[in-house]
């Protein structure tokens, strides 16, 4: 058996980004760049006013102009200022050529076609944004590597892009196993439990972007399960399977990815729960056997699976690991990792009860994970110890 870091290791040294595709930018949002974006023209592409009011040309101790037209935002009419005069402008419309101020019109008296400024503050440049004052033509927007947030896909639409070359999500396909599942909203009958893996494992999935995700089922028989995990492998980035991977009679999966080509990386860790975790690779493809009590699926998605998707994506984990401190003295034999189901809050982590693999009623109040070191017996009251914060 190895440790959780080993695994975590293990994993890491043998995920590869996915290939880039170009995609709309649209379609981009949780994506990561897998280029630099160069704006191809200045933004704005013209000295735009900030503010509904009159254009002009600045001097010292202006007091009064000539009205001489007006620029409507999106006109494609070009003026030109002379001293002396002012241009009717409204926000985001393009300054007439000469003008470089614009003067807000709760500042300024009209009367007839004069206009007459009260501005003291009034300064050369203002309420003018200047022609490539965003970005301009040539300059590096985003780089390679940046995460497109909503903002990031707003400003890229900005500048005129329309398709990014970006790391795919990882197509994901999810294997459940078990002759006792059945599904929620049908008659439970002797010896069956109701399926809820791929329930919180499509949720979790969903919720680090993933869109491509398909459930299978497979009874509980070798040849079945290498039939579907084959099918599975030609379309699929990873496979999630659920159950099926203890030493049990019935636990097929190690024999049959071992049927399908899978290299196994390992096979069980050191860790409460999910301690029969399976790891194998096939070419760039991922296959974990996630131990299928509710509880160790989920544990092990957060610990293991979510990093791996981070790494084919190129994007960054969802999970963010920080320290707190115990609030209250727990005990636990030595040798293997413990992530108790907890509630994180202003540095202090709280252990849930219902701690048990098969068990999901502590798990969906937690907001973290709270992990107990291998070899640690005795944790007191206050001492610190890692939290893994869950997404919400
Ligand atoms: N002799 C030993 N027995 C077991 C060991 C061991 O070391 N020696 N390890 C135990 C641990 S720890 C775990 S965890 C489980 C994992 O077993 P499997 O991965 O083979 O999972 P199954 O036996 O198929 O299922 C376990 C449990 O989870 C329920 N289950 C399965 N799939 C679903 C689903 N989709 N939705 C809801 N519930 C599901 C299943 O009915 C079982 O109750 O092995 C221990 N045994
Ligand atoms: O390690 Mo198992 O996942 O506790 O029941």
């Amino acid at each position: 058996m190895i440790s959780v870091e080993q695994a975590k290791k293990l994993i890491q040294e043998h995920t590869t980004a996915l290939n880039p595709v170009q995609i709309q930018l649209s379609e981009a949002a949780g994506h990561t760049l897998a280029q630099d974006i160069c704006a191809s023209c200045d933004i704005p592409a013209f000295r735009q006013s900030s503010m509904d009011g009159y254009a002009l040309k600045f001097e010292e101790n202006l007091a009064e102009l000539c009205l001489a037209g007006e620029m409507a935002a999106g006109s494609d009419k070009e003026n030109t200022i002379n001293q002396g005069e002012a241009y009717r402008i409204f926000t985001g419309a393009a300054l007439p050529n000469g003008a470089d101020t614009v003067i807000m019109q709760e500042k300024v008296t009209i009367e007839g076609d004069r206009v007459f400024l009260n501005d003291p503050n009034l300064k050369a440049g203002i309420n003018a944004r200047e022609k490539g004052s965003e970005i301009s033509t040539g300059e590096i927007a985003m780089t390679r590597g940046s995460q497109l947030t909503p903002a990031a896909l707003g400003f890229l639409a900005g500048i005129g892009t329309t398709e990014v070359s970006v790391y795919p999500q990882p197509k994901i396909a999810i294997i459940l196993t078990g002759n006792e599942l059945q599904k929620p909203g049908l008659p439970l009958n002797f010896g069956q439990v109701y399926e809820s893996n791929s329930y919180a494992l499509k949720a979790a999935l969903r919720q680090a972007g993933i869109s491509s995700i398909e459930v299978l089922e497979a009874k509980d028989d070798l040849e079945t399960l290498t039939e579907v995990l084959n099918a599975t492998l030609k379309t699929n980035d990873m496979i999630l399977l659920t159950g099926g991977v203890s030493v049990g009679d019935y636990d097929f999966v190690i024999q049959a990815a071992g049927n399908c080509g899978v290299k196994q990386i390992f096979h069980k860790v050191k860790q409460k729960p999910g301690k029969p975790l399976y790891f194998g690779t096939k070419q760039n493809q991922l296959i974990f056997g996630l131990p299928g009590n509710p509880s160790s699926v989920l544990s092990c998605f957060y610990n293991y699976v979510l990093p791996a998707i981070a790494l084919l994506s190129n994007t960054t984990s969802k999970i963010q690991q920080i320290e707190a401190q115990l609030t209250a003295a727990y005990q636990k034999p030595g040798g293997l990792t413990h992530f108790l189901k907890g509630r994180y809050d202003a540095g202090k982590a709280t252990a849930l009860g219902a701690q048990e693999s098969y068990r999901l009623s502590s798990f969906a109040q937690a907001n973290c994970l709270i992990c107990l070191e291998e070899e640690k017996t005795d944790f007191k009251i206050g001492d610190k110890i890692t939290v893994f914060l869950l997404p919400n």
